[in-house]
């Protein structure tokens, strides 16, 4: 399994990590979802350099050019809600890609806030068959809500490749990857990976709760 961690290499998408960690500058719900969906544009055109491609004859109004496009199917899924920004940067690069939404959200089954369980209650996807599949969620935390998306969009097709695209990553979730996706076909893409969970199963230092950050607390 392959891991891109873009904080080792210095670009803007650091300056987007620093603005969406300052807690008095992330509470702009408008700019961190921004931030959100810039890094996943920028992560996706990182993506897409791994694709397979195949020359296009293309015919200009002035003679015909060659052009080296992809010819990998791409599915773009996301996980609700903190995936919705993430998502649309995707999109916005990979605009002719199908597109799968899957609902997993964390519970806390204890009075300490200290167990999570995961629960899926929604699929929408096209096929996923031979296709590359790019799961994107902003946090990869214990890595339990990705593979629950995973197992069901797998009920719709066996990907050719799996791109796990995250923000922050804790290292509990890439071992949950590594144990529960396909090592010789998956890659996991981070903004940065973090030291690890505090005892409610949050990111830190991460940023805080991201679906809350974009869109407003939940009861
Ligand atoms: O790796 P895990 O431990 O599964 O945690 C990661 C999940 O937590 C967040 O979603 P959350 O369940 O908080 O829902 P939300 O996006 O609606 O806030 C995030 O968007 C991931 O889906
Ligand atoms: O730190 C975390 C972990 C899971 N989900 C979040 O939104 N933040
Ligand atoms: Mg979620």
């Amino acid at each position: 399994m392959k891991i891109t961690d873009f904080s080792r290499t210095n670009s803007i998408i650091n300056q987007y990590m620093s603005e969406m960690r300052d807690k008095d500058y992330q509470h702009n719900r408008l700019l961190f979802r921004n931030n959100i969906m810039r890094i996943g544009e920028l992560e996706a055109y990182e993506i897409s350099k791994t694709l397979s491609y195949e020359e296009r004859e293309v015919r200009t109004p002035l003679g015909t050019a060659m052009v080296s496009v992809p010819a990998d199917k791409v599915v773009l899924a996301t996980i609700f809600r903190a995936g919705l920004p993430f998502h649309s940067g995707f999109l916005n690069i990979f605009d002719h890609a199908g597109n799968a939404f899957v609902s997993a959200y964390r519970e806390y089954t204890d009075r300490s806030h200290t167990d999570v369980s995961i629960h899926v209650e929604y699929l929408a996807t096209p096929d996923i068959d031979g296709k590359t599949l790019i799961i994107a969620d902003p946090m990869l935390a214990t890595g339990g809500s990705m593979e629950l998306a995973y197992k069901a969009l797998l009920t719709k097709g066996t990907p050719k490749n799996v791109h796990v695209a995250c923000v922050i990553a804790a290292p509990e979730g890439i071992d949950h990857i590594r144990k529960t996706f396909p090592d010789d076909r998956t890659t996991i893409w981070c903004a940065a990976i973090d030291p690890g969970l505090n005892e409610h199963k949050y990111i830190v230092p991460g940023f805080g709760d991201a679906g809350d950050l974009c869109y407003g607390e939940k009861i």
